[in-house]
């Protein structure tokens, strides 16, 4: 028998029982619920990550849907739990949802959600944070300092790399790759090489434009009288890994993406290559890059994710060419309260037998603080499976209109 979990409780006489396994930022997200009669159950539990047995805990006997987090196993038995508890709703507060088996969740007909779009650009601001702090040594340099190290200027102190007219490559280039992408080519006018199974036309006109007639970043540099960018797609990962000077991973983690970066793959990278990793740590082999770290002193890597979170592998925290910060790529204030207000709508939408949202690319309309959001789910990732009608406006799909 599971211990009991201790709880918050906002608005107890609301008809429909809500949980949310951890506080989330803002407030908003709890009024949008308890403005729609719900009573919203926060867990209050001091240890970060919950057990399947605390989560059960927390569904209990009657249950309309549940709001968690990327750290959660949601699986059979707690998907199984909450339809038994009456909840056909569960949404992760995370755009990925690696951790969700959705085809449990279809089994017991509850609507999955995630939250899209509202953190691609926070978290490729921090993938290119990790870019500049890796090229530029920023983490060692002050250590250094800090260390009371410095005696004064010197020619190779802390000499890294210049970014400007060097090649970024992409791996996945989805939301929050292509917006990493365009930070480097505009911030730093890199060239670009990227792989994805999909091409990338936006972000590839954003380079160039298609004709003359189209503004595009490398006609603006043309212009001024610089070097153009420029931009491949490449036909294979490896052409990216051989190329390009930092590689930037933004990939679903999914058994195609598993140990994507491997022993073999990093041996093809340039030796003074950088390496940033925001999207999950099982896309790299991590005992596979501490050996390369420890091989290549120049080759450099910014890690947000790691294999066995929270966990690093050996060696990786005593190497000095790792930059290692903890899984806060989505963390800006605006982001992580947009993230809950989208968990927190996915789940009502679906006990209120609301339809999806047509493009989950674009969700700004859920996250204007001044007016009611659209009587939708923003992002249900199994709509499809469990037949969730799509939100249309007078016959038109929602994405034509804003
Ligand atoms: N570190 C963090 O805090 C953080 C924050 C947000 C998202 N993420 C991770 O980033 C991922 C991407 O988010 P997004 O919003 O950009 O998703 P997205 O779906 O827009 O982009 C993912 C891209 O990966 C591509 N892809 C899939 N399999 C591939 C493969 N085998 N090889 C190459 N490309 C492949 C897809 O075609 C797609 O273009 C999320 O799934 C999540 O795991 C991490
Ligand atoms: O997938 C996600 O959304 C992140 O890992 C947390 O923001």
């Amino acid at each position: 028998m599971a211990k009991p979990v201790s709880i918050e409780v906002w608005n107890p006489n609301g008809k429909y029982r809500v949980v949310s396994t951890k506080s989330m930022p803002g407030t908003r997200w709890i009024n949008l619920l308890v403005q729609q009669d719900c009573r919203v159950e926060i867990c209050t539990e001091k240890k970060t990550i919950l057990s399947v047995e605390d989560i059960i805990a927390l569904i209990g006997n009657k249950c309309d849907g549940v709001i968690g987090q990327l750290t959660e196993d949601w699986g059979d038995t707690l998907f199984s739990a909450l339809s038994k508890a009456g909840g056909k709703a569960f949404s992760n507060m995370a755009v990925g949802y690696n951790n969700v088996d959705v085809d449990a969740a279809n089994k017991y007909g509850v609507a999955v959600g995630n939250t899209p779009g509202v953190l691609t650009e926070t978290t490729a601001e921090l993938a290119a944070s990790l870019s500049l702090a890796a090229s530029r040594r920023i983490v060692e340099a002050d250590g250094f300092m800090r260390a009371g190290l410095y005696d004064g200027w010197l020619p190779h102190l802390f000499v890294g790399n210049l970014l400007k007219g060097q090649t970024v490559g992409v791996i996945g280039a989805g939301r929050i790759g292509s917006a990493y992408a365009r930070m480097m080519i505009e911030g730093f006018k890199m060239n670009l090489i990227y792989y994805d199974l999909y091409q990338a036309t936006r972000l590839e006109k954003f380079v160039t434009g298609m004709s003359d007639s189209i503004f595009s970043y490398g006609q603006f540099l043309k212009a001024s009288g610089e070097e153009p960018v420029t931009w491949k797609r490449a036909s294979s990962m490896d052409e990216v890994l051989q190329v390009a000077d930092v590689i930037s991973l933004h990939p679903i983690l999914d058994k195609t993406t598993y140990h994507l970066i491997n022993k073999e793959r990093l041996s093809k990278m340039k030796k003074e290559a950088i390496l940033i990793n925001c999207s999950r740590g099982p896309v790299v082999d991590e005992e596979a890059l501490v050996e390369h770290l420890r091989q290549n002193p120049m080759f450099r890597v910014g890690l947000d994710v790691f294999e066995d979170e929270p966990y690093m592998k050996p060696g990786l925290a005593d190497m000095k060419n790792a930059i290692v910060v903890p899984h806060i790529a989505s963390a800006s204030k605006w982001t992580r309260e947009g993230m809950a207000t989208l968990a927190a709508l996915n789940v009502l939408g679906k006990i209120k037998g609301y339809p999806t949202w047509s493009n989950p690319n674009a969700v700004d309309p859920f996250l204007d603080e001044k007016s009611s959001p659209p009587s939708a789910c923003p992002s249900i990732v199994n709509a499809k499976a469990l037949v969730i009608v799509k939100y249309r406006i007078a016959g038109f799909e929602a994405l034509k209109m804003i």
